[in-house]
């Protein structure tokens, strides 16, 4: 197994600025383990990307992070405070954002409603200001406000999952399979709201993807897994170049 590991890629005992620390994690449904003693850091405002097959446990990693999936090794830390145990809220109250993979919109409720409903830890006067902002990165959506969400298309209902995350202020932000079933202009336009919200907030990134060609244009950095462990971790230019990376995960050679 070949694994690249870059030079700025340092143990997690080096770093002094981690925003979160995935320390030896392991993740079981029952009998079936989706992710083994997996590892990783993410440092303020940088976007990672996690990327392998189905099954390859890309969602259980947010899931865990969100007190979602079961935990039964390692920890999880977020700004030096331990999220196991936390409830799904309370890691919102953290400062964590998620939109889940298949954007679980309220589908009988108004743009304007998922929003409020993404900004209910934000102390209530700050409400307004907020969801005028995430309207202001997000145009389609101020177009949309009143629309029941459930008759949005699929990227505007991607858009509306990843602004209610954003509603709550994040540190960081949680994205699952922002790509899925989206035309590839849609992709396109994702990736640029994402970056452009992100420069404006300096919030950090960890992305699950299986476009991994998209999600390593959009990361810094990329983490390959299979079937539950880390095959490969490097610079995103490093892997998008790595021969086995390109035959395995990119559909290139
Ligand atoms: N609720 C669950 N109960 C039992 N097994 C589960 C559950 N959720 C996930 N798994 C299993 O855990 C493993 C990892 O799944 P996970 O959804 O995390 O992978 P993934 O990389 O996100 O794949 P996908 O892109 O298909 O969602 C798979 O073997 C899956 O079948």
């Amino acid at each position: 197994m070949s694994c690249a590991i870059p030079g700025s890629w340092k143990p997690i005992s080096e770093r002094s600025t981690q925003l979160l620390d995935f320390n030896g994690v392991s993740i079981s449904y029952g009998a079936v383990r989706a992710v083994s003693e997996l590892s990783f850091a993410i440092e303020p405002g940088e976007t990672v990307a996690l990327i392998g097959a189905n099954g390859a446990g890309k969602s259980s990693i947010l899931k865990a992070i969100m007190g979602i999936a079961p935990i039964r090794h390692g920890s999880i830390v977020f700004e030096n405070g331990k999220l196991d145990g936390l409830r799904t809220f309370q890691v919102v109250r953290r400062g964590i954002g998620y939109s889940p993979e298949g954007r679980r919109v309220f589908a009988a409720t108004s743009v304007i409603e998922n929003l409020h409903a993404g900004g209910h830890i934000l102390p209530r006067p700050q409400v307004p200001a907020r969801l005028a902002q995430v309207l202001d990165y997000f145009p389609r959506l101020r177009e949309r406000a009143h629309q029941a969400s459930g008759s949005l298309s699929g990227g505007e209902q991607q858009m509306l999952a990843i602004g209610r995350a954003l509603m709550s202020r994040p540190r960081l932000l949680l994205l699952d399979e922002p790509t899925l079933g989206l035309a590839p202009v849609m992709v396109q336009h994702i990736g640029e709201v994402i970056r452009t919200v992100q420069a404006a907030e300096g919030f950090a990134v960890l992305v699950a993807e299986q476009n991994a060609v998209w999600a390593l244009k959009l990361a810094g950095r990329g983490i390959v897994l299979e079937v539950g462990h880390k095959k490969f971790q490097g610079r995103s230019q490093e892997l998008a170049q790595d021969p086995v990376v390109r035959a395995a995960y990119l559909g290139t050679d």
